[in-house]
């Protein structure tokens, strides 16, 4: 997919000037409140209109002020998943999840509902009313109507954000299923480096208004690390562990993890910041941090007077974050080799 923007919109004392050419299939839009972001979005699907510019979706114009094109939203084939879901509260699941089925053309019906309702496993949901359905079971029948409408691109706009951590990091499997199975390209708004993280490839950040940057989520995890609160957000993905002396101790690669919080037998997802990490020249003697792993320095990177420290432990992935009088006291360099202690209580699990 590829997505050429450049529109201009005034709405009251705001103004939006959006100039972008992007390629991918996940696509995050990132900014903090009012940036933007939304707005960005509503010109895409043709809820908003530029007041002049441009808009390209792969080679078709979709808005163009000179040429005086302006495709109504439905026949721009973009569906959207809003934070709140927004079902038809006198429809059933199934009504729900058939209503944009229904009004899509016959040659664009490439999904059918019966897969889709397989992978997103609303089957037992089918008949109910959706107004006693929980968060997370609205925001996948919300999903699977958007997906229904055979949409050529999916605009997801904070999905998660009116979900609970729990409940966000249970969806993002389905979102991103659903888009690799159908092959339907997103845009992903967030104001969560995590779920940028997780969700896309490559980044519009919006800021006051503009896009100020196109990069990738590891990119702005890295440029963002001093001014988020819990630094730069290792997300590391382990499963089956072995319950020693009340923690769950996990294989990562070939190292070991000792985690106060576990989950048997399943696979989980766990948050470990840069800050949480603390690293030692030489090997400390006696240390309470139920976590050593001798690493090699692999990169190391600056933001905002703060220095991250790209480490690899057999290969694994870990980034640290020191001020810059540790750095040089330390005498850390690209090739060092470091410890790093971590208690067993620094990783949240998400999932
Ligand atoms: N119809 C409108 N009239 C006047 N101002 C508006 C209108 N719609 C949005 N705005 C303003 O435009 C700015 C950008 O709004 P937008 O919803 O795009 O931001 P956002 O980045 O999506 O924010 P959030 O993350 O809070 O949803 C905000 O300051 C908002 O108050």
């Amino acid at each position: 997919m590829r997505l050429r923007i450049d529109a201009d919109k005034k709405l009251g004392s705001f103004s939006l000037e959006a100039h972008a050419d992007v390629s991918g299939e996940r696509i995050g839009i990132f900014g903090s409140s009012g940036s933007g972001k939304s707005t960005v979005v509503n010109l895409v699907a043709g809820l908003l209109k530029p007041d002049k510019g441009e808009i390209f979706l792969d080679d078709e114009s979709l808005f163009s002020s000179s040429k005086k094109i302006d495709l109504s939203p439905e026949k721009r084939r973009i569906a959207i998943v809003f934070q709140h879901s927004m079902l038809f509260p006198h429809l059933s699941v199934k009504a729900n999840l058939l209503y944009g089925y229904k009004r899509c053309a016959i040659e664009n019906r490439h999904i059918k509902p019966e897969s889709l309702i397989d992978l997103l496993k609303l089957k037992p949901l089918l008949n109910r009313g959706v107004k006693h359905l929980s968060g997370g079971e609205k925001q996948r029948v919300a999903l699977g109507r958007a997906v229904l409408a055979n949409p050529r691109l999916l605009l997801m706009d904070e999905p998660l954000s009116a979900l609970d951590d729990r409940l966000r990091f249970q969806i993002i499997p389905y979102l991103k299923s659903v888009s690799e199975e159908f092959r339907i390209p997103y845009l992903f708004i967030s104001h969560s480096l995590t779920e940028m993280q997780l969700m896309t490839e490559q980044v519009l950040v919006v800021s006051a208004g503009r896009i100020t940057e196109t990069t990738t989520p590891e990119r702005l995890a890295r440029n963002r690390m001093a001014e988020s609160p819990k630094g730069y957000l290792n997300l590391l993905r382990l499963a089956n562990p072995v319950l020693q002396n009340g923690l769950y101790l996990y294989r990562w690669g070939t190292n070991s993890l000792c985690i106060s919080d576990g989950k048997p037998d399943e696979e989980s997802l766990f948050e470990l910041s840069s800050r949480e990490i603390i690293l030692f020249k030489n090997h400390p003697e006696a240390i309470s941090a139920r976590n050593l792993l001798e690493c090699r320095v692999t990169e190391m990177f600056n933001s905002d007077g703060r220095v991250g420290i790209v480490l690899s432990a057999n290969g694994e992935k870990l980034v640290a974050e020191i001020v810059r009088a540790a750095a040089d006291e330390l005498d850390i360099t690209p090739g060092s080799t470091l410890f790093a202690a971590i208690k067993a209580s620094s990783f949240s699990r998400l999932l």
